[in-house]
């Protein structure tokens, strides 16, 4: 890419939302659309890791997910944008207000994708507490951080592999409580931050520690695309893209609308969808063969498999669902290293166990 090109891309991804590339308008890259789905349909899939080399549309289809998710109603006056009705799910401040029966005041807004950047300060991402204005005056004066703007957003983090190890601790404190607890001095502040974490990475940059890698609940692994006619057309829609953003918005616009019906209505029907006994004993077979450490790759592999089957507007999982997002799920929990021998690769796993559980 020469440097005119590459600052063209650097300008369209810094642009907001009415001027960015369309997530309908992404070729092909289906798995990394598909994760990305999965997660907004059910946020418990626990956030999807993207790894690839340079330039295969990783962070121009994550900042392009924004506008494909539903808007969220949030409570007006409030830092951490919470749900009005339900006060589980509230900072402090709203729960309050909520139980002493006051009418909160909403609004409907769209998603956002909010950046982490690498050389985020840790107070950047927690939010500060002022100490001394606590002590003197008994006020808790609290600055919200990239945390709180988060609350029921994306938390997207470029480069995860290249992220200072105190703020992957910070994150991963805060993803696994769904909350953001600041101490400061004997003060407190807490706030919810439950937030579908997205992190892109080339890993010719750099590993990612084990821990995160872990917690990521989907990973995805994006190459180029060498078909020369997708190729074409790659660079035949940047070009249109670049030459009239809102003329080739306006044609990916219906295709837009169509895929955020899809997430709605496959949100609405997934508390419904249901798991036979079959296909839990296989995805529980399949984690076994595959010798998954723990349990979290059998919970992430039954969640990602109801949403896609909500997405298909199935009511029933099956073990095309479960085949389907094992790739997703599991590449990243193999313990054995590819070369030795008693490695069962994910497919073979999947085909074995459902000869055992799921085939008459
Ligand atoms: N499958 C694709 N569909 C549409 N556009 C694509 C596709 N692959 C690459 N592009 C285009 O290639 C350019 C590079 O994409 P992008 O910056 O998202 O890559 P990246 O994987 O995030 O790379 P980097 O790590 O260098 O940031 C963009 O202009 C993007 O529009």
């Amino acid at each position: 890419m020469n440097i005119e090109e590459h600052a063209t891309d650097d300008r369209a991804e810094s642009t907001n939302r009415t001027t960015r590339y369309p997530f309908a308008a992404i070729v092909e890259q289906e798995s990394l659309k598909t994760a990305l789905i999965l997660n907004a349909i059910n946020p418990d899939v626990g956030g999807v890791l993207v790894r690839g080399e340079r330039g295969t549309a990783k962070s121009t289809t994550v900042r392009a997910l924004a506008e494909v998710l539903p808007d969220r109603t949030v409570v007006a006056d409030c830092p951490y944008g919470c749900p009005p009705t339900s006060p589980d799910r509230m900072c402090p401040d709203c729960t309050e207000r909520y139980e002493s029966g006051e009418t909160l005041p909403t609004k409907t807004e769209p998603m956002r994708v909010v950046d982490l950047p690498l050389n985020a300060t840790a107070d950047r991402l927690v939010g500060t507490l002022d100490v001394e204005r606590a002590v003197t005056d008994g006020i808790r004066q609290f600055d919200p951080g990239i945390l709180a703007e988060a609350n029921r957003n994306v938390l997207y983090v470029d480069e995860v592999n290249l992220l200072d190890d105190h703020l992957v601790d910070v994150l991963l404190d805060a993803a696994a409580m769904g909350e953001n607890v600041v101490e400061r001095e004997g003060v407190s502040v807490r706030h919810p931050a439950e937030f579908m974490l997205v992190g892109t990475m080339n890993p010719e940059e750099g590993s990612l520690r084990p821990q995160l890698l872990d917690r990521f609940g989907l990973v995805v692994d994006v190459a180029g695309i060498d078909d020369v006619d997708q190729r074409v057309e790659i660079s035949r829609r940047r070009a249109a893209f670049d030459a009239d953003p809102e003329i080739f918005r306006a044609e990916y616009a219906d295709q837009q609308r169509e895929l955020t019906q899809r997430i709605v209505a496959a949100r609405e029907r997934l508390p419904d969808v249901t798991v036979p006994e079959p296909v839990e004993k296989a995805i529980a077979a399949i984690n076994v063969h595959l010798e998954v450490d723990g349990h979290r790759g059998d919970n992430t592999l039954r969640r990602a498999a109801r949403a896609l089957a909500a997405y298909r507007d199935e009511p029933v999982v099956s073990i095309d669902h479960v085949e389907d997002v094992a790739p997703l799920v599991l590449t990243h929990r193999l313990t054995k290293l590819p070369f030795e021998d008693t490695e069962m690769d994910v497919e073979s796993a999947v085909e074995r166990a459902k000869r055992e559980y799921v085939d008459d």
